[in-house]
Parts: structure tokens; C-alpha cells; sequence
């Protein structure tokens, strides 16, 4: 492999050694910010991403509220607990996991949260505010990227960007927050509609790969010495994760984000970034 690591484990550690210590200020004023998580039903995967974020609560001092409801719960039920999330006053924050069971309106759940607690950055209001290049909560893997990107020296500004993937979490939000003048990349957004999704990905400095398909991104699609960040979270048999990037793209690309250890943590260590900032702005506000 000649490829250089993202290292997203690192780079997330670094982040929450940081937040421990705004943290630790919060609390001496008074203030224990929370994040509060709705987990409904049993899908192992969001289980352990939902654990991982409470475990990461308690490793840099944040309080932690936990909502779970079985898979059977009704719209109504899921947004009772919204309700009274939107008026706890020990959550700082709060994130619902997605996805959500067959049946459930998930757009009308995230419109009914407050959009000061959102800790996703997913309220239609402060997509919007992302939009209107306003102060928001930003989705938690689309700034994660560029956290790591940055982390590690990689140049976005000016970078031609492939985005593959559309959906709310990843896919939609990334581009917007590449185009930022702050970013200052050129996006292109490729998806399963995309006629020569390769000939995008050979004109690429940086692949943003959130397909969901396993091996998608082949080691011929990549310019040699792109960044390629897999953000695919396909299983195999035995449960493993199988990325949306071939293991031959490390042979050609500069550099790589290893799934799992890249993106992921850094996923988790940008949710604890909001909540410690609507601490911190609600701190300043008083
Ligand atoms: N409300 C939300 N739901 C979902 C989001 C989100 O940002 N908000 N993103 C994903 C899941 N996700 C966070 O919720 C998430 C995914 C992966 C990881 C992570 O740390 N992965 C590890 C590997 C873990 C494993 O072995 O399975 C890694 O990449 O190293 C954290 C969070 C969909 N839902």
C-alpha cells in the first residue's frame, strides 16, 4: 500500500481530548451540557453506534440521556419522545439514530425537533441555515471530512470533489459544505443515476464515496494521488464491514481513509462538537 492514512481515530481522539477540557470549564459554571439519543428498535448496527456515543459522553464529561423504544413503536409514540426531549432541560442536545423502521415518517420526526437541540445538524432549519451560510449545527460525517481532511494537510480548497451518494446524512449536505468560501471546493455529485460515474472519479482530487455498494470505487477510477474517503457501510456474512472503496485504490491514491477507523469515529467525535457548542453558546447567552 503506498497510500497515507486518514486517520480517523486519532484525529477523533485529539477532537474529544480537546472537548474534555471545555467540558470541564462548562461545569465549573454551573453547566453539565447533555445528549440525549432515540434508538428505536433492534438493528445491531445502530445499537452499537448508539453505545458508542454514550460511551463517548462519558469519556469527555458530558451527561447522557437515553431514549429506547421497540422496533413495534408508532409515529406517535417516536414523537412523544421528541416532545419531551424538546423540553428536558438536562439534554443540551439530542440526535434520533436513523435509520428509522418501515413506516415511520422520518422528515416529519426531525422537523418536530428543536432545532437548537438538533445535535445532527439535520432540522430542515439549519440545513437551511447551511444553505443561507448562517451559524448551525453541521451533519456530523460531512464535517467530520473535512475535519480530517484538514487534520491531515490534505488541500480542499480548489479541489475537484466527487460526492457519490445522495442521501440526507451524507450525500446531500457534503457538497454544500465544500462549496463554502471557507472550503472552497468544486463538488460534483454523482449517483446511482450518473451515467460514467468513472470518468467523474478519474478527474477527482478528493472521492467522498457514501454509496452503500461494497468495492464500488475500483483503483482504474482514481486519479494516482487523490484522497479517497470510503464512508460505505456495507456487512458480509460474518458481520464485517465492508467498505464502498476497492483495497487496490491504496495503491494508487495519496491518500485513504480506512473503514472502519476513518470517517466513523470521526462521525462521532462532531456530534460531541455541537452539543459542547450549544453548551457553550448557551453559557455565553446568559
Ligand atoms: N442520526 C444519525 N443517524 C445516523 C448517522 C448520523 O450521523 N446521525 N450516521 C450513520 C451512523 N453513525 C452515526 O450515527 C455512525 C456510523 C459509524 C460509526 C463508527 O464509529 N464506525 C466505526 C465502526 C463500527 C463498527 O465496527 O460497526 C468505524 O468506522 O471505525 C459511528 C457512527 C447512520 N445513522
Amino acid at each position: 500500500m503506498s497510500a497515507q492514512i486518514l486517520d480517523g481515530k486519532a484525529t477523533a481522539a485529539a477532537i474529544k481530548s480537546d472537548l474534555t477540557v471545555r467540558v470541564a470549564a462548562l461545569k465549573e459554571k454551573g453547566i453539565t451540557p447533555g445528549l440525549g439519543t432515540v434508538l428505536v428498535g433492534d438493528d445491531p448496527a445502530s445499537q452499537k453506534y448508539v453505545a458508542g456515543k454514550h460511551r463517548d459522553c462519558a469519556e469527555v464529561g458530558l451527561a447522557s440521556i437515553q431514549r429506547t423504544l421497540p422496533g413495534t413503536a408508532t409515529q406517535e409514540e417516536i414523537e412523544a419522545v421528541v416532545r419531551e426531549l424538546n423540553e428536558d432541560p438536562a439534554c443540551t442536545g439530542y440526535i434520533v439514530q436513523l435509520p428509522l423502521p418501515k413506516g415511520i415518517d422520518e422528515n416529519r420526526i426531525l422537523e418536530l425537533m428543536d432545532p437548537a437541540k438538533d445535535a445532527d445538524g439535520l432540522h430542515p432549519t439549519n440545513l437551511g441555515r447551511l444553505v443561507l451560510n448562517e451559524p448551525a449545527p453541521l451533519p456530523c460525517t460531512p464535517n467530520g471530512i473535512v475535519t480530517l481532511l484538514r487534520a491531515h494537510g490534505v488541500e480542499i480548497n480548489g479541489a475537484e470533489v466527487v460526492v457519490v451518494g445522495r442521501g440526507v446524512t451524507i450525500g446531500r449536505p457534503m457538497p454544500l459544505i465544500l462549496t463554502r468560501r471557507s472550503e472552497n471546493a468544486t463538488v460534483t455529485q454523482c449517483h446511482t443515476g450518473t451515467r460514467d460515474l468513472s470518468a467523474h472519479l478519474r478527474g477527482a482530487d478528493i472521492i467522498v464515496a457514501a454509496a452503500g455498494v461494497p468495492h464500488l470505487i475500483k483503483p482504474e477510477d482514481v486519479k494516482p494521488g487523490a484522497a479517497v474517503l470510503d464512508v460505505g457501510v456495507s456487512r458480509n456474512g460474518e458481520g464485517k464491514i465492508v467498505g464502498d472503496v476497492d483495497p487496490g485504490v491504496a495503491e494508487v491514491a495519496a491518500w485513504i481513509s480506512p473503514n472502519p477507523g476513518g470517517v466513523g469515529p470521526m462521525t462521532r467525535a462532531q456530534l460531541l462538537v455541537n452539543v459542547v457548542e450549544a453548551a457553550e453558546r448557551a453559557a455565553a447567552a446568559l
